[in-house]
């Protein structure tokens, strides 16, 4: 069954009608032939709804079908991973009652990154960190959410830095010369969602990802999830029909990442793939993307393992 195939199949979404076009994620992911190591933490995931229990945001951009905590470990199971991530959607806007309701049912083996305002209370930054929710998330791509202005994200750090918690950002490569000095001055450990989106047809030393890399040099606290090549990739091909040396033109991206910051990198499915527009993923070839962009034992435990745990669970595994 390819990715067109499974739209057929079309997976609810709780009364809500999903954006024109919508990509569901693939119900049938092979299992990798790359094995992950014991502990491995998929540390950038989703879950969507169910809309009927959870609805979805009115204020969101899109509207998703159906992803349940349920499914997502199911997925975690077949792929060989131990722990999620589970990262607020925009779909939910700041309501995080789907995500709390995962990690809640997770038995502690999966820890949330949320979305708040910055009206939000003492006890309510409480009751989500007893939850498991270490982080909060800023976004910065114009089409999933209206712009915050950034006294309002300020305050909001220092709400939720004596947690412990970081931030994770999500944003353009060509918004970065803008937003570089505010992200800059973020006290707290700070996560970059899937690199920055360097544009890949652009040459990894070139300024444009020289910049991103100049970033994390300069700033020790910052980490990036070395993430979504189904959304960067241009060439391909696909992680579709037993591809395992899909999205090459990321590699390069990729790799000197993970090689020049090896202790500051995470890595995650992205699972249910929200906003796709020409194809849905296997999961499990995605998975045997891992070895392309972390080439060594040593690194593969780092980047799935080692650095997951000392950002998530640092009270030990
Ligand atoms: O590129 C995207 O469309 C996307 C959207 C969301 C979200 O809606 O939260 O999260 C992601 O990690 C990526």
């Amino acid at each position: 069954m390819t990715g067109t195939e499974a739209i057929a199949h079309g997976h609810t979404s709780g009364g809500f009608e999903k954006t024109p076009g919508w990509l569901d994620w693939y119900d049938g992911p092979s299992v990798p032939t790359f094995r992950v190591p014991v502990g491995a933490v998929d540390a950038h995931c989703h879950v969507f709804g169910p809309g009927a229990e959870f609805p979805f945001a009115p204020e969101r951009k899109y509207t998703p079908c159906d992803a349940s905590a349920d499914q997502l470990f199911a997925l975690r199971d077949r792929l060989g991973f131990d722990r999620n991530v589970i990262v607020q959607a925009t779909c939910h806007g700041a309501d995080n009652r789907a995500l709390v309701d995962a990690l809640r049912r997770s038995g502690g083996r999966a820890r949330g990154v949320a979305t708040v305002r910055k009206d939000v209370t003492d006890a309510e930054l409480a009751d989500l960190h007893d939850a498991g929710v270490r982080g909060v998330r800023f976004n910065f791509v114009k089409r999933l959410v209206d712009r915050l202005d950034t006294a309002s994200l300020e305050e909001i750090v220092t709400k939720i830095a004596p947690l412990g918690w970081h931030v994770v950002i999500y944003f353009e490569a060509e918004d970065l010369p803008e937003l570089y000095d505010f992200f800059s001055g973020i006290p707290t450990d700070v996560v970059v969602d899937h690199m920055g989106r360097p544009d890949v047809t652009k040459d990894p030393d070139g300024p444009e990802f020289g910049l991103f890399l100049r970033f994390l040099r300069e700033n020790p606290n910052v980490w990036t999830k070395v993430s979504c090549p189904e959304r960067l990739s241009v060439t391909g091909p696909r992680a579709l029909d037993g591809e395992q040396h899909a999205y090459t033109d990321v590699v390069p991206f990729a790799r000197r990442v993970v090689e020049e910051f090896s202790d500051r990198v995470l890595w995650g499915t992205d699972w249910p793939h929200p906003n796709l527009k020409d194809h849905m993923p296997d999961d499990g070839l995605l998975v045997d993307y891992i070895p392309q962009i972390a080439t060594t034992e040593a690194l593969q435990h780092k980047l799935l393992v080692e650095n997951p745990l000392r950002l998530y669970w640092p009270e030990g595994a």
